[in-house]
């Protein structure tokens, strides 16, 4: 039985690295408590907030992003945070070493009806000369992320984390200690299953309707297998199955408000997720570009999203690349 701490540090992972993901995940089992408890515990239901995406905050939006923010400025080592349900970052300690970005908790709209939600979180270090309490400080290519994870509160609580060795699973046990339970996840590369929101269907790209419309043609269509679909409508679980059996997951471009490029967010959502899709073996990308190499404009910035298995992510990736650079440009992705 292997203790995340001791994993860490056989994997030579940097000891303020290993703390921090320490203090993360103190905070994170402070959220699995209160989601236990649920309805018991009175944080069900919505607050009377919208946050700064215009959506309504639920109870636990705001407690999980509570309970992120106390412990994590209470480490020294935080220089800063942006969460997703704040409307600009947080400094911490000017000294410290590390920016936290993170989405207390995804896949919130479905609190109520207690399905799976999870904490998303992604670590920078700050840049030199940089101010952390500034958004310009976390305005950092996915590529640059040196550790990148999610908690899942599901039928179990579930750590996915890489530090750009590879993807490990830890398990909540009663002790309180998140356990190793499954090492150098792979993604397989060939699937039967994607998972889209069907009710945005008329709002997709030609290329996306195109796309989906083959697969649900099935054996009879030019994929020439038959597909399942799946939606949660929560990404953290989404990803999880993509990354335990495989999948195609996208929330791709739609044309409901020109002024976003997709639902999802590159920093708390996207670029966290696609190193762990990256280092699983599978891809990431917006349609036309990895995402974890797009150059972030604003924190809250969206973007379009499909990853998954590798070939079937690569599939999809034909469709679009006819219209190649300028679709890109046009739409903004
Ligand atoms: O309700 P929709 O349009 O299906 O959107 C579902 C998507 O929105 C999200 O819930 C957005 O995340 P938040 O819950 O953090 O706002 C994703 O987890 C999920 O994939
Ligand atoms: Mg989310
Ligand atoms: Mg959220």
């Amino acid at each position: 039985m292997l203790l995340l701490s001791q994993f860490l540090k056989q994997q030579d992972t940097e000891d303020t690295l290993v703390d921090l993901i320490g203090t993360l995940m103190l905070a994170c089992k402070e959220v699995a408590i209160q989601l236990r408890e649920g309805e018991l515990a009175g944080v069900l239901g919505s607050t009377d907030n919208t946050n700064v995406q215009g959506e309504t905050q639920k109870k636990m939006d705001v407690i999980a992003n509570d309970l992120l923010k106390k412990f994590l400025l209470d480490n020294p080592l935080v220089a800063g945070l942006a969460s997703e349900e704040e409307d600009h970052p947080v400094g911490g300690n000017p000294e410290g070493k590390y920016l936290v970005i993170f989405d207390p908790l995804d896949g919130s709209s479905n609190i109520d009806i207690n399905v799976s939600v999870g904490t998303i979180f992604s670590i920078l270090e700050l840049p030199e000369g940089m101010d952390p309490s500034q958004d310009e400080a976390y305005l950092q290519c996915g590529r640059k992320q040196v550790a990148a994870g999610y908690v899942l509160y599901g039928q179990s609580s579930v750590l996915a984390l890489t530090t750009g060795h590879g993807v490990n699973f830890f398990t909540l046990a009663h002790t309180g200690d998140f356990i190793l339970t499954r090492e150098q996840v792979q993604i397989p590369a060939d699937t039967k299953e994607f998972a889209i929101n069907m009710s945005n269907h008329r709002f997709w790209e030609e290329e996306m309707r195109n796309y989906v419309g083959d697969l649900l043609q099935g054996s009879e269509g030019p994929r020439g297998k038959n597909y399942n679909m799946r939606w949660i409508a929560s990404m953290v679980a989404e990803v999880h199955r993509v990354l335990t059996r495989g999948g195609i997951f996208t929330y791709p471009w739609d044309g409901r408000d020109p002024s976003k490029p997709g639902k999802l967010r590159l920093m708390y959502e996207g670029n966290p997720m696609s190193m762990l899709i990256e280092q699983a073996g599978g891809i990431s990308s917006t349609c036309y570009k990895n995402i974890m190499d797009l150059e972030p404009q604003r924190i809250h910035q969206r973007s379009a999203v499909a990853l998954g298995s590798k070939n079937e992510v690569e599939a999809l990736l034909t469709y679009h690349a006819e219209s190649g650079d300028g679709q890109a440009a046009k739409l903004n992705i």
